[in-house]
């Protein structure tokens, strides 16, 4: 057994977690549980007393956190300290949204003044693209930008501009290139004017196959439309950590934006891997998307665990994972523009928290990361909510709505609220028999079919969920809400004692997927593998089956 599964408050939680009253109950006995179990920070509002917890719940949860040092293991990634074991780096994706007054320091320098530089470099190319100032090869101003990225260097960037659609002021259009399927950039590069377009190659590493090959399909269809060597420069900008590899690759060495290896892929949307967004929204709202993060980094690093937001939201996440064998974790946004945040969290979440061994290489005997997944409400109701609710599984949700919409169309958002609210309770209390059965008392069926059809209807209730709201959604709001998750992905990660900051996993598909390459272009000896991997190798270079 771990330190951790041996501790006697992992013991109370688990005899604790047979306890709980249903949540019927739980309201039914506390009228002020509402406001007992909310929380409201960083212009986001909490609600979390649709969860299966008692008063004893949070302390027990809260000691599990204080003896994990959850508060040492916050202000050690705030510090810059090397909390990335694995790959010996520091964390501080925080100090990309500090304000320019800050120090912070990694690997023995303040880091600050180089973020800060990167920001108004970022801020002088969005006023040059924006005001027709950068010019194609052809003397016109740009009109659509193509991001070509993967992972981490793309996700964040199109999550954070579809969502806050309402804010793009620059009249730019913006493409989003990610995977090595060809089809992926053939259909965007059919929609474009070489002589107007811009490409972003995003690559922490420079190394990734998919943007170099979509990048280099990028650069031969420039060329083969009009553009020149010369004019490569006028129309392919990059962000990358290895200027070195950009400029063997032709990237003029002034058009390459800085990433540090202290941000990890999947937490860089704040940095320059964001040029994308700010490009989109203006500098002034990407700013503000920033120090809403920052909000919430001051909120994490400060507030007192048991009033602290990403601390109840991961303690809550832990404790059906680990004590009710929840395997998944349901986020359904109740707004159009957050469609795509499900997708950012589960990368975020699960390429972070994914993990079976601790910081010392000792097996977990415990679960870890569940497997994130949602969708837009109300769509997913008439869908795998019936699942939710009727299901064998228990799936904790977060459901998260604006207050005010940007398009406030007729009764629209009254129905989009009450949708949202009317799932949470109904997931929360349920359907009993007798309910089931005084539903169906007028009905003309036979009192035998009654208890039949009554037996179907009946919800188990007593399903957890979280509610997030905040006023409106606005770079701001954003930036805090995007951070209260990266935290949240922390806080667990920090309870379980694994590495949430590298990824091993993917790292080995990517080599393993070079391997394959060569032995597919026959480089390579195609029959030394496993015999399936050999039988598909030898289909696909016959091209039929
Ligand atoms: O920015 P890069 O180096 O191209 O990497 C892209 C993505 O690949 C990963 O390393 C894993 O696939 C992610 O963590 C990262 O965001």
């Amino acid at each position: 057994m771990t330190i951790l599964t041996q501790s006697t408050t992992w013991q109370a939680l688990a005899a604790h977690s047979q306890q709980i009253p249903h949540m019927r109950e739980l309201f039914a006995g506390d009228p002020a549980r509402f406001s007992n179990m909310s929380l409201s920070t960083c212009g986001l509002f909490l609600d979390y007393s649709k969860n299966r917890a008692t008063p004893e719940t949070l302390n027990l949860l809260l000691t599990l956190a204080q003896e994990a040092k959850l508060d040492a293991k916050i202000k050690a990634m705030f510090a810059g300290d090397i909390i990335n074991t694995t790959e010996k780096r520091a964390v501080l994706h925080t100090a990309l949204r500090s304000t320019a007054e800050q120090t912070i320091i990694a690997e023995g320098q303040d880091i600050v003044p180089e973020v800060q530089q990167t920001l108004n470099k970022m801020q002088q190319f969005v006023t040059s693209v924006t005001s027709g100032q950068w010019k194609g090869f052809t003397g016109k101003a740009i009109t659509d930008i193509v991001s070509i990225g993967i992972g981490g260097s793309f996700l964040g960037p199109k999550i954070v501009s579809q969502a806050l659609r309402p804010y793009w002021i620059t009249g730019l259009n913006c493409h989003f290139v990610a995977n090595v399927d060809g089809t992926s950039i053939s259909e965007k590069l059919k929609l474009l004017d070489p002589e107007t377009t811009l490409f972003i190659m995003s690559s922490k590493s420079f190394g990734t196959q998919e943007t170099l090959t979509n990048t280099l399909t990028a650069k031969a269809w420039f060329l083969a439309k009009g553009g020149s060597q010369s004019d490569v420069a006028k129309h392919f900008v990059a962000v990358t950590s290895n200027v070195a590899k950009a400029t063997d690759f032709g990237i003029d060495a002034d058009n390459i934006f800085p990433m540090w290896d202290w941000v990890g892929g999947r937490y860089s949307l704040w940095s320059a891997i964001g040029l994308p967004i700010a490009l989109l929204i203006g500098m002034d709202n990407f700013r503000s998307l920033l120090k809403g993060a920052h909000q919430m980094d001051t909120h994490f690093a400060n507030a007192p665990l048991a009033e602290n937001m990403p601390v109840i939201m991961g303690l809550f996440s832990l404790w059906y994972g680990n004590f009710f064998n929840a395997q998944s974790h349901v986020v359904l946004t109740y707004d159009h523009y957050l469609r795509g945040l499900p997708a950012y969290f589960q990368q975020l979440d699960m390429e972070s928290n994914g993990k079976s061994v601790t910081l010392n290489g000792t097996h977990v005997d415990y679960s870890t990361g569940p497997v994130i997944w949602g969708g837009e409400g109300t769509n997913g109701q008439h869908a795998y909510h019936q699942l939710l609710h009727q299901g064998t599984a228990l799936i904790p949700a977060d459901f998260i709505m604006p207050l005010q919409s940007h398009n406030p169309i007729g009764e629209h958002h009254d129905q989009l609220a009450s949708n949202c609210f009317g799932q949470t309770q109904a997931l929360m209390q349920g359907r009993t028999l007798d309910e089931a059965l005084a539903e169906l008392s007028k009905s003309s069926l036979s009192d035998e079919e009654k208890l039949l059809i009554a037996k179907h209807k009946v919800m188990p209730g007593n399903k957890p969920s979280n509610t997030l709201l905040m006023d409106k959604l606005t770079p701001e709001t954003l930036g805090a809400l995007i951070a209260l998750y990266e935290h949240r992905t922390f806080v667990q990660g920090a309870i379980w004692d694994i590495n949430s900051f590298d990824q091993w996993g993917v790292e080995l598909g990517k080599s393993l997927g070079n391997d394959v390459l060569a032995r597919i272009g026959a480089e390579q000896d195609a029959t030394a593998l496993d015999a399936s991997s050999n039988g598909l190798i030898n289909l696909y270079r016959q091209g039929k089956i």
